[in-house]
């Protein structure tokens, strides 16, 4: 579904993401691991139009992507959550979802004046559309609280729900259990297996073994922007540059 061939960023005289091949089944959970600065980030980068390659291809549901911008990649079915989120801290976590959505709607500054059919139809699917979302990531009870008054885990499932407002195909999921205790992230690991019985497909960049272990059909091993190894999580926690680079004796299959 997504394929990189051959990738590579450059910043100057760094190399981010050097010569990665790979490729992302659909209806799977992909995860990409790695030390600090491997190259994770600037990967989800490159595949969501944010960055362009210096060389390399990347294939989408059979199309080339290369070199789309943003909105043009996200059209076509590719969602992003980042590290951090940023919402509008002093408006409703509803509020937040229809703001997100309402820009990706066609009516304009006239709809608004006239208060046009249009406006009123967007409106109305662009409210649906985030109570559908917020119901599936399981935040309908505090739809109406204010964005500055959720929790971490809260505020990372309302990524995923925006995320979710584009009715992606796959969605590239940025340290989604990134400071979350571990009761919560076997919350969200849950949420992403719904999201693949939805029939999506997700790639996650994630430090917390654990959860990719238990989690990941698939896992891309980056290190200093190389990819080191790919395979099942059996297979690269038995991988010994992976442990030596990364996991440590502590992941070694036993
Ligand atoms: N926009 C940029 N300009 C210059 N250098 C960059 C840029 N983005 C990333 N880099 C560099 O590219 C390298 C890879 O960074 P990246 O953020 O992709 O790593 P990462 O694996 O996601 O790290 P982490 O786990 O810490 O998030 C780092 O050395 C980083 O400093």
């Amino acid at each position: 579904m997504l394929e990189a061939h051959g990738l590579t960023k450059c910043f100057g005289g760094l190399t981010a993401v050097r010569d990665v091949t790979t490729s992302f089944e659909k209806n799977r959970i992909n995860a990409i691991i790695g030390p600090n600065g491997a190259g994770k980030t600037t990967f989800f980068n490159l595949v969501s139009g944010y960055h362009k390659p210096t060389s390399g291809r990347i294939v989408f549901d059979g199309q080339d992507v290369t070199g789309l911008r943003p909105d043009q990649v996200a059209k076509l079915g590719v969602a992003r959550t980042f590290q951090s989120t940023n919402l509008f801290d002093q408006a409703t976590v509803l509020d937040n979802l229809i703001v997100g959505h309402r820009l990706r709607t066609t009516s304009t500054f006239w709809d608004v004046v006239f208060n046009t059919r249009r406006l009123r139809e967007d409106e109305h699917r662009c409210r649906a559309k985030a109570e559908e979302v917020l119901d599936f990531v399981g935040l309908s009870s505090v739809a109406h609280h204010l964005a500055a008054d959720i929790s971490q885990e809260e505020r990372k499932r309302v990524a995923f729900a925006l995320a979710l407002a584009t009715d992606p195909k796959i969605v590239l999921l940025d340290e989604p259990a990134g400071g979350v205790n571990p009761e919560e992230t076997l919350g969200l690991a849950e949420l992403i297996r719904k999201m693949i019985r939805k029939g999506l497909t997700v790639c996650l960049i994630e430090h917390k073994m654990d959860m990719i272990m238990s989690l990941a059909d698939k896992i891309v091993v980056l290190d200093h922007g190389e990819m080191i190894a790919e395979g099942t999580p059996a297979e690269i926690r038995s991988n010994q540059r992976v442990i030596e680079a990364y996991l440590g004796a502590d992941y070694a299959a036993a």
